[in-house]
């Protein structure tokens, strides 16, 4: 089964508030920026992805993250994450009806096309599913086959709520990119640990955060546009 990933991004000046101690206002959005470009490549490299929609209002964003093969779906409920991500499925399924669809943060930047995969051939034997956040409240990723609605239900306690929804949770072991989304300091140190993409590895090499001996350094540049894989186009 191939899907469909919706993923949301804030405008880069609003996003990662929580970082603010880590990356000041200066470096910030280009450290956002650097989190959903590392996404998106994992993501458009991924066998089980055939393409990639990013919500967002962000202009600078949307350039960039287009350049990488993403398409781009204006914000324009504008009243947050899970209107924002409805909003997305629904133009997905506008253009391939029956589409599956899955739901992903744009703040994964260790993301590993092939853990990818393995969460996406998981939830695939399930109506909806969803794979928690390495903290274990949250909630990165959310799955619905061609036949359900998304219904989304991010933001706090988003794990307890996506359980009561009637999604299934994803158990399996060994995806850790998918899980480990970036909201803090201590996030952003263990995404370094686990090896994060290059976009992220130059942004926050310039940072307190990212200079340190730890961490795996980063991954080779993931192949997707020109000379890899093209994902194909929402249309
Ligand atoms: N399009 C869109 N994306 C959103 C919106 N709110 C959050 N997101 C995205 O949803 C994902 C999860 O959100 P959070 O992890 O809470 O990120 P955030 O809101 O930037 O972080 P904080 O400011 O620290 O709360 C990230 O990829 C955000 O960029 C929204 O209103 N619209
Ligand atoms: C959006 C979510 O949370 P966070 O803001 O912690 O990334 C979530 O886990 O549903």
């Amino acid at each position: 089964m191939q899907w469909t990933l919706v993923i949301p991004l804030k405008p880069l000046t609003r996003a990662k508030s929580r970082l603010a101690d880590t990356a000041d206002d200066g470096v910030r959005p280009a450290l956002v920026l650097a989190f959903a470009q590392d996404t998106v490549a994992a993501a458009l490299a991924c066998p089980a992805v055939s393409d990639v929609a990013v919500v967002t209002d962000d202009e600078r964003a949307g350039r960039e993250l287009a350049a990488l093969g993403a398409q781009i779906v204006p914000d324009a409920p504008g009243s947050g994450l899970n209107a924002a991500l409805a909003h997305g499925a629904a133009v997905v399924r506008d253009i391939r009806p029956g589409a599956p669809v899955a739901a992903l943060n744009a703040d994964l930047p260790a993301l590993r096309a092939a853990e990818l995969s393995r969460v996406l051939n998981a939830a695939a034997e399930f109506p909806r599913a969803f794979l928690a956040d390495a903290a274990g409240v949250g909630t990165t990723l959310l799955a619905a086959g061609g036949d359900r609605a998304l219904r989304p239900a991010f933001g706090a306690d988003s794990r307890m709520r996506h359980r009561a929804s009637g999604a299934a949770e994803l158990t399996l072991a060994g995806v850790d990119s998918v899980r480990q989304d970036v909201d803090t300091g201590p996030d952003l140190r263990a995404a370094l640990a686990l090896g994060v993409g290059p976009y992220t590895a130059a942004v926050s090499a310039a940072l307190p955060v990212g200079a340190g001996p730890a961490g795996a350094g980063p991954r080779p540049a993931v192949r997707c546009g020109p000379g890899g894989r093209r994902p194909e186009p929402l249309r």
